[in-house]
């Protein structure tokens, strides 16, 4: 599996802001759109293309074209909700697959309620949305029914990652490509990430 990291200095800017306890819902729902068409920007840089005819005002030329069917954007809920317009902001017309998961708050293990896919999913490009990646059970096991449905070009986007995150998705999914936005620390006695943002879903949707 490769692992990217962002590098951006506007990618940064925008993690430190969202990262503020200070920062609002309404903010920090529109702050994680901006990084995850920023991230998207960078995941999606080598998307196949095939050349096409084109005539201009002036003559007739060959131009690239995204190829291939289009992309399923599936974020994870109730989170990865918050990054799906930032990546429809650059394909708009990406379908959209929905994954039901959460973490039970005592074991920390990641529960599925929800699965719906876009069809012909297998030649599909698919991008995994969730803005946090902390123990990683949630990453892997979504990447698990993703691939159980039929799911094979995969990659995977989340704004704040653990490093044990980030190493049991890779071990579990060497196949996949990973971009973290930032990668923090470690994870708390709670599993929750250090620094971290708290709770990226309480967070998008104003719940505690
Ligand atoms: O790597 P893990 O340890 O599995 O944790 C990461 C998961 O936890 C959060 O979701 P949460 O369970 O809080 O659900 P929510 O999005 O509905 O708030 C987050 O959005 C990830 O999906
Ligand atoms: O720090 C964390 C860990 C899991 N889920 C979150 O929303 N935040
Ligand atoms: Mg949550």
């Amino acid at each position: 599996m490769s692992v990217s990291y962002m590098t951006h200095p506007l990618i940064k800017h925008k993690i430190t802001l969202i990262r503020r306890e200070t920062t609002g819902t309404n903010e920090f729902r529109k702050i994680i759109e901006e990084i995850a068409m920023l991230m998207g920007y960078e995941a999606l840089a080598d998307l196949p293309t095939t050349d096409v005819e084109v005539k201009t005002p002036i003559e007739t030329t060959i131009q690239p074209v995204i190829d291939g069917k289009k992309l399923a954007v599936v974020p994870i809920l109730r989170a990865g909700l918050g990054m799906v317009n930032g990546i429809l902001a650059l394909v708009p017309s990406a379908k959209v697959g929905h994954i039901g998961l959460y973490r039970d708050p005592e074991t920390h293990q990641p529960h599925e309620y929800y699965c719906k896919l876009p069809d012909s999913i297998e030649e599909r490009q698919i991008v995994v949305v969730d803005p946090m990646l902390a123990t990683g059970d949630s990453a892997v096991d979504t990447v698990t029914m993703i691939k159980q449905h039929g799911g094979k070009k995969i990659k995977f986007m989340s704004i704040i990652a653990a490093p044990e995150g980030v190493s049991a998705l890779m071990k579990a999914h060497p196949d996949i490509q990973l971009y973290v936005g930032c990668l923090d620390r470690q994870l708390n006695e709670n599993a929750y990430i250090c620094p971290g943002l708290g709770d990226a879903g309480d967070r998008i949707f104003g719940t505690i």
